[in-house]
């Protein structure tokens, strides 16, 4: 194939995870694709968000263990030097950078010759046509690229604030964060949403850093349970950041040598706070301004993202994956739809994509999972549920770890079958939990049902196993003897909460067909 005169099976616009899974995934139907990329290949997904942000979350977790005092051991002379912290995390960026170029070039025409190929352009793209792009490339020159079908893959870039100059150099967003030349000793974060607890955390982690965390909201991540964000409030001033809620930054003046941030409280007072940084994470907008997507008849919808039908198209030979959509901003999301899109272009999908059991880590300290509904999000649609709590301090695997701050939280319907709808937990190793859970989820098992599996032992995901027997009346240890760490209540929209822990019924005795242990 020459680049010039053919029209490719499918051209991806922007080689984040979502384009680079789409593209690779069209390649599995042995297609040819060419995929346009105008910034740093792997986008949000590796250089300017995910993989950057949790290599410097996993080294300053490593830090934080370190300095640790109780516990037996005690480290001497511990330091940390800004650039070696970022060197490493551009060793983990460039590594995994390099294996996506490596899986371009041998998949290039000039090199596979085997059915499909991949053509990676560099360069910014615009729609001319349904059928073709215009991409201005490196140096300055323009290609037209034709394909049948397209996906817009061409992610977000950092909300601004009002008319606040985010200069990269004191003041700044996740693109730019890693740029400080050296750990600043007050840091402002603006913002408590992901980004904001994240960097506050890895800041607080590293413990040269006075971070203040600001939110025009009354608690951190807003959009999560109130017991979440309690919970998370707790680690976060536990590790000594400072917490400004209900919180308009007015304004940031740069002064010689520092910044004076002035915040507004409901109230009508004012307060002034000196930092020496400070990074502005309110959300993220979806990069479609320069794709001219008005040459190819295509509205953005009220908020501003492509709207997307379950199959991933917006219109025709047009689909969409990611941040440009209005789903939930995350790797694993724009990779699914990336691949749901590529199916659904050369094989038809199967079944739909189905968005209620998506699972997310939040890295704190601890980190925090999720999976499917909250129960704020279950008392909105009005639906009656059952949930059971246990606190990590209630399993052996934390209790040797001396990590008991964390916890369990599972939702099932309030019904016989008790479908399981959602969980929140948060400690140490989530992501073993959430995913046990999510699986549960997707094989629509029932709390009783999921028991019939034998967990290790010591194990983190034994507390899932406690939490799910908890649900059903048979945990080991009883609620009624740890209250406050273990719970169980139903939720009905006509009567609220119902506390159901110390509802102690003697289980009667039957020979059954098939046992739960
Ligand atoms: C600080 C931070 C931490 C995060 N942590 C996590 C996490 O832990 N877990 C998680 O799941 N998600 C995380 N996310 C979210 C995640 O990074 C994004 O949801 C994900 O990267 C979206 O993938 P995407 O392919 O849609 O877009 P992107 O990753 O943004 O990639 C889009 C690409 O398109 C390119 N592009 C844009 N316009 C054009 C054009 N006109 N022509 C050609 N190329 C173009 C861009 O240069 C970019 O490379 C984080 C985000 C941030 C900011
Ligand atoms: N671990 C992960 O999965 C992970 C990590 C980082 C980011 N992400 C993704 O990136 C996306 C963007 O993250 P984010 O934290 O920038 O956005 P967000 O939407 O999660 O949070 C934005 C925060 O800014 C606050 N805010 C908005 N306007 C404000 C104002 N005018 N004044 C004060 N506060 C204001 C909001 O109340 C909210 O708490 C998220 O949606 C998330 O999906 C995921």
């Amino acid at each position: 194939m020459t680049e010039q005169t053919v029209e490719y099976d499918l051209c991806v616009l922007g080689c984040g995870p979502g384009g680079f899974a789409g593209a690779m995934r069209a390649f599995d139907f042995g297609k040819h694709v060419c995929v346009v990329e105008g910034g740093e290949i792997g986008g949000a997904g590796v250089k300017w968000g995910a993989l950057a942000s949790k290599t410097m979350w996993e080294l300053s977790k490593d830090y934080s263990i370190a300095a640790k005092q109780d516990r037996g051991y005690q480290s001497q002379h511990l330091t940390v030097d800004f650039s070696e912290v970022n060197a490493t995390i551009e060793e983990a960026v460039k590594e995994r950078q390099y294996q996506m170029l490596t899986q371009l070039e041998t998949f290039s025409p000039r090199r596979w010759q085997g059915e499909g190929s991949i053509t990676y352009v560099r360069g910014w793209a615009s729609f001319v046509d349904r059928h073709t792009v215009e991409v201005c490339l490196d140096d300055g020159t323009t290609q037209h690229i034709h394909a049948k079908n397209f996906l817009i893959s061409t992610g977000s870039h950092p909300r601004g604030y009002g008319n606040l100059q985010v200069d990269q150099d004191k003041i700044f967003n996740s693109n730019g964060i890693h740029r400080l030349k050296k750990f600043p000793k007050r840091l402002l974060i603006l913002g408590a949403g992901v980004v904001g607890c994240e960097y506050a955390t890895i800041f607080a982690n590293f413990g040269q850093t006075q971070v203040h965390l600001v939110d025009h909201k009354d608690r951190v991540l807003s959009y999560e349970d109130r017991d979440v964000s309690a919970f998370v409030e707790q680690s976060l001033e536990g590790a000594g950041v400072v917490l400004h809620q209900s919180a308009t930054l007015q304004d940031i003046h740069r002064r010689q040598d520092y910044l004076a941030a002035v915040l507004d409280f409901p109230d009508g007072h004012s307060e002034v706070i000196e930092v020496d940084a400070a990074l502005i994470s309110v959300g993220r907008q979806p990069n479609l301004q320069h794709l001219r997507l008005d040459k190819i008849g295509i509205d953005i919808s009220e908020n501003g993202f492509l709207t997307t039908g379950v199959d991933c198209r917006v219109d025709g030979n047009i689909f969409a994956c990611g941040d440009v959509t209005c789903h939930p901003n995350l790797v694993n999301i724009a990779e699914l739809e990336a691949r749901m899109a590529a199916k659904e272009m050369f094989c038809r999908a199967i079944r739909p994509l189905n968005y209620c059991n998506m699972s997310a880590i939040m890295f704190l300290n601890p980190s925090v999972a999720t999976v499917g509904l909250s129960e704020e999000q279950c008392q909105a649609k009005k639906l009656s549920y059952r949930v059971a709590y246990v606190a990590y301090a209630m399993s052996s695997r934390p209790l040797a770890m001396r990590a008991k701050r964390g916890f369990v939280k599972i939702l099932v319907t309030d019904d016989a079958e008790m479908k399981i709808l959602g969980m929140r937990s948060a400690g140490p190793q989530v992501s073993n939990v959430v995913l046990s859970i999510a699986h549960f989820m997707d094989h629509d098992k029932g709390a009783a049902e999921v028991l019939k599996s034998v967990y290790p032992h010591p194990s983190i995901s034994e507390t899932t196993q406690e939490c799910l027997r908890l649900l059903i009346g048979k945990s080991i240890y009883k609620a009624q003897a740890f209250p406050g760490k273990m719970w169980v209540k139903t939720w009905n929209p006509q009567d609220g909460y119902h506390d159901c822990s110390r509802d102690f019924q003697v289980e009667q005795c039957e020979i059954p067909s098939q046992k739960t242990p």
